[in-house]
């Protein structure tokens, strides 16, 4: 990274700038970067939002391209100090083959690590999941654990699978010589579900709620934890990693760091309700209204009923047998490795985490089904 004379002079890459965490990284990198002269952000989808951010003092330059074409990729990292990789198909829900996934999630990671050691850029952070661990294939809970925590990590879903391989890929990058002779030094962040403005699930459940009369079905029983955490904390995690990397390269690079906050345990929808009912919605039932063979039956039907109908339509529902089993087996952190190896400290507290995606829910036009 540039020395104390050109310390202003950093060049910053955000790959899936646009999208749900990209843009709080972009965000919080202008807020809270002040050695950023550039910020490229690359994705696949250009939001218009970008163009508010072209009349700053930070040269900002949207890029469309796909990680999964290696030339587009070089072309948008030669010169960039940092990399954050945070671009990937998040898709549990069926919309994408799971060759496709693999195609972004490794593939493009592979393009993005094979980029920097070609143009010579040294510092990159990719954003990786908490279902890089778990759940397992055997639902086994993961109940406050932390980075060295054994645990089975077993995954059959094209998703958690494609996430661990390329943590995987770039773990394993971090030490290699990059053009100049000088070290790669990576790191990956793990975040667990993360919620706020902008977090796609959280406003299709929202609407599916306002369809039903304001009401939602518990289906999870409250026993079974959640680790949540505020998308402005992942965020502001991914900017003090990228700023502490340099400093302390030989204690970060390699490494593995979950992403967390004060945000409390609970079930997946109880901490839904914690934004949707101050909305008006409630959640009806005390403990799940169906038991869970029944919603697994559901969850089969409705992945049967999307292979059936593939060739005509998409049909994408929150329930299928990945997202029921996930959202049934607890996993929860309980770390402060990310403080003790760079300092960090979620930026906010659950008070204004929670304040602030309610004031984001309640601007939806809940009109607009
Ligand atoms: N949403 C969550 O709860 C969690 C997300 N993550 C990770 O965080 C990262 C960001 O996730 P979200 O913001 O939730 O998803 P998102 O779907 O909102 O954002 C992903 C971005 O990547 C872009 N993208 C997809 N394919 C691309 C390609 N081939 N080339 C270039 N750009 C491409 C999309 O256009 C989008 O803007 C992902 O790597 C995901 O695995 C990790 C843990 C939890
Ligand atoms: C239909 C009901 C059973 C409902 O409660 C289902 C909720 C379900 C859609 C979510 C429950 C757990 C979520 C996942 C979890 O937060 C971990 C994730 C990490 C990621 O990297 C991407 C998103 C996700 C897989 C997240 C997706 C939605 C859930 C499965």
């Amino acid at each position: 990274m540039a020395d104390s004379a050109q310390a202003q002079k950093l060049v910053y890459l955000v790959t899936g700038g646009c999208g749900f965490l990209g843009e709080h990284v972009v965000r919080m990198l202008l807020q809270r970067e002040p050695r950023l002269r550039e910020l490229r952000i690359f994705d696949l989808q250009l939001g218009p939002w970008l163009e508010e951010l072209k009349t700053g003092p930070v040269q900002v330059i949207a890029i469309k391209g796909d990680v999964t074409q290696a030339h587009e990729v070089i072309a948008a990292v030669a010169g960039a100090h940092v990399v954050i990789h945070a671009a990937g198909l998040v898709d549990v829900f069926g919309r994408a083959s799971p060759e496709t996934i693999h195609k972004v999630n490794v593939q493009g990671t592979q393009n993005v690590i094979e980029a920097c050691v070609q143009t010579g850029t040294q510092f990159l952070v990719y954003t990786s999941s908490m279902e890089v661990v778990g759940p397992n294939v055997k639902g086994h809970p993961f109940y406050r654990g932390n980075e060295d925590t054994p645990y089975e990590a077993v995954h059959r879903h094209p998703y958690p699978h494609s996430k661990a391989l390329a943590e995987q890929l770039v773990l394993e990058a971090n030490g290699r010589k990059v053009c100049g002779g000088l070290p790669l030094v990576t790191c990956a962040l793990r975040p667990t579900g993360i919620y706020g403005e902008g977090h796609q699930i959280m406003r299709d459940i929202y609407y599916q709620g306002l369809r039903l009369g304001g009401r939602l079905f518990r289906a999870i029983p409250t026993s079974v934890e959640h680790g949540r955490v505020y998308v402005g904390n992942v965020a502001w995690m991914h900017v003090l990693v990228a700023r502490e990397l340099e400093q302390r390269a030989a204690l970060m690079g390699g490494q593995v760091y979950f992403c967390y906050d004060k945000s409390p345990y609970k079930s997946y929808e109880d901490f839904n309700m914690e934004f949707l009912g101050p909305c008006g919605l409630r959640l009806v039932g005390t403990r799940p209204l169906l038991p869970y063979w029944l919603l697994m039956l559901l969850a089969v039907l409705n992945a049967l009923l999307q292979w059936l109908l593939r060739p005509l339509v998409l049909y994408a529902p929150l329930l299928n047998p990945y997202t029921l089993a996930v959202a049934n087996t607890t996993f929860t952190v309980s770390t402060n490795k990310a403080q003790r190896h760079f300092g960090y400290e979620p930026l906010f507290s659950w008070e204004d985490s929670r304040t602030r995606t309610i004031r984001w829910v309640q601007a939806m036009d809940g009109s607009a089904q």
